[in-house]
C-alpha cells in the first residue's frame, strides 16, 4: 500500500478532493474537528426536526458542477427547491419570484456530504493543531496530543484563517490564506406549534439585522416537519453582536423576524442559535486552490473561489487536479 494523503476538513471542498483522489486510486485519510462531515453545509438534528443552519441551497453555474449535481440528483441526494421567494427592502415585504434554479440536499443539506463521504476513511473529533515533516513524510498532531502519519502529502480544506494557522511549513501559501478575511453569521432556528399564516418560504432581507430567512418545510423531503424557520443575521450585524449570549441573539432576531414577516408570530416552542465564525469570505478569489508541489502541501475551500457551495466543490477538484499533476 502507498503512503496515504491526509485531508484536513470534511466539508464540501475536502470531500470533493477526497473523491477525486480516491477515484485516481490513491489512499486518503480525512480528519475533521467536528463529529461528522459537512462543515458549513452541515444539518443539526433537534427536537424540532433536522435544521439546515448553514448553507441553505446552492446554485449551479459551472458546467463541471452541473454534471456532478445531475449525478447527485440520480442518487437521490439532492432535489430542486422552488420556494415562494420574497425580498424585504425599505420596510416593505414584496414577492420576488425569479428564474434561478436552486438545489438542496434531501432530506437535509448534509445528505450531500454524507453521500460523498460514503466509506472513505475518516477520523472525526480530531482537531489538527500542527503539521510537521519528519523522515521525508508529513505528520499531523491533534489537539489531544496524538500524532497521525506518515503521509506523503497534506491537503488542507478548512476556512482560510484555520488553513493559515496550519500552513506554517509553506509561508507563501500561509500568507495567501491569511490575506483572506472571513465574516461571521449568526443563525437562529425557531419552531412554531401552529404554522405561521404566511406564503413566504424564503426571503432575501436587504436591511436591518437579518440577511435571509427560510421555511424548512418548503424544502423537498422536509414537508412533514413542524413549522421551523431558519434566520441568518447579516455579516455586519453578526460581527457587531459576535459575543452576545445565544438567548439575546435569539430574542433580537426573533423580534426582527416578527416585524418583517407580516403575520402574527407567537412565542416559538423551540429555539436554537449557532454562530458561524468564518461564514463567508469578504470577497471571492480566482485561485482555484493553493499548491506547493515540491513540499506536497495543498489548500482549498470556498475562499479560493466564489465563497459558495459550488466554489468549495470546484476548489476541491482543483486541489486534487494539481496534486495528481505533481505526482506525474
Ligand atoms: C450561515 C451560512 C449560510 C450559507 N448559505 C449558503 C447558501 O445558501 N448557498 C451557498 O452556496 N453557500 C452558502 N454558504 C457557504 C457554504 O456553506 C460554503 O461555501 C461551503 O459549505 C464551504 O465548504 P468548505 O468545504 O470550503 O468549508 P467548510 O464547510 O467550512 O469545511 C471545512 C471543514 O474543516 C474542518 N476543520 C477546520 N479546521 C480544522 C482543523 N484544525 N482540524 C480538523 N478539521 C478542521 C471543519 O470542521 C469543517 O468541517 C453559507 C455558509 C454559512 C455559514
Ligand atoms: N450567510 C452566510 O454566511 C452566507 C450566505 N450565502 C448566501 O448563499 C446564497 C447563495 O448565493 P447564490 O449566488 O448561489 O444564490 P442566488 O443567485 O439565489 O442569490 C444571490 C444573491 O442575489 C440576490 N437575489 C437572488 N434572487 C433574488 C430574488 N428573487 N429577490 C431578491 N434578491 C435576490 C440576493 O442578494 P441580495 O439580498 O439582494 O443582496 C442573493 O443573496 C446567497 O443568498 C448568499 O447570500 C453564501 C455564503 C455565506
Amino acid at each position: 500500500m502507498s503512503t496515504p494523503i491526509a485531508i484536513i476538513g470534511a466539508g464540501v471542498a475536502g470531500l470533493s478532493a477526497a473523491h477525486a483522489l480516491h477515484a485516481a486510486g490513491l489512499d486518503i485519510q480525512l480528519f475533521d474537528k467536528s463529529r461528522g462531515s459537512g462543515g458549513r453545509m452541515a444539518s443539526k438534528r433537534s427536537e424540532a426536526g433536522v435544521l439546515d443552519l448553514g448553507a441553505q441551497y446552492f446554485t449551479v453555474r459551472d458546467r463541471r458542477f452541473a454534471e456532478v449535481v445531475a449525478q447527485w440528483r440520480q442518487q437521490g441526494w439532492v432535489a430542486q427547491w422552488s420556494p415562494n421567494l420574497y425580498h424585504f427592502n425599505r420596510g416593505q415585504l414584496s414577492h420576488s419570484p425569479d428564474e434561478q434554479e436552486r438545489w438542496v440536499g434531501t432530506p437535509r443539506m448534509s445528505a450531500i456530504t454524507r453521500g460523498l463521504l460514503g466509506e472513505l476513511p475518516a477520523h472525526f473529533t480530531r482537531r489538527i493543531t500542527e503539521i510537521f515533516r519528519s523522515d521525508r513524510h508529513w505528520h499531523l498532531q491533534d489537539a489531544e496530543g496524538e500524532t497521525h502519519g506518515p503521509f506523503s502529502r497534506v491537503l488542507i480544506a478548512a476556512p482560510a484563517p484555520q488553513a493559515a494557522a496550519l500552513l506554517g511549513a509553506a509561508p507563501k501559501l500561509a500568507a495567501a490564506a491569511a490575506s483572506v478575511q472571513m465574516e461571521p453569521t449568526w443563525a437562529v432556528a425557531l419552531a412554531f406549534d401552529t404554522p405561521l399564516d404566511t406564503r413566504v418560504e424564503g426571503c432575501f432581507v436587504q436591511e436591518g439585522p437579518l440577511d435571509w430567512l427560510a421555511r424548512t418545510r418548503s424544502k423537498p423531503g422536509r414537508e412533514d416537519q413542524p413549522d421551523t424557520w431558519v434566520l441568518h443575521g447579516s455579516s455586519a450585524w453578526s460581527k457587531q453582536h459576535l459575543g452576545l449570549p445565544k438567548e439575546d441573539v435569539i430574542e433580537l432576531l426573533h423580534g426582527a423576524f416578527a416585524e418583517l414577516i407580516g403575520c402574527a408570530v407567537p412565542a416559538p416552542r423551540f429555539t436554537l442559535a449557532h454562530r458561524w465564525l468564518y461564514a463567508r469570505p469578504t470577497q471571492g478569489h480566482q485561485w482555484g486552490a493553493l499548491a506547493d508541489g515540491d513540499l506536497g502541501i495543498y489548500a482549498c475551500g470556498d475562499w479560493c473561489l466564489s465563497g459558495r457551495v459550488e466554489g468549495a466543490w470546484l476548489s476541491g477538484q482543483e486541489a486534487a487536479r494539481r496534486l495528481l499533476e505533481h505526482l506525474g
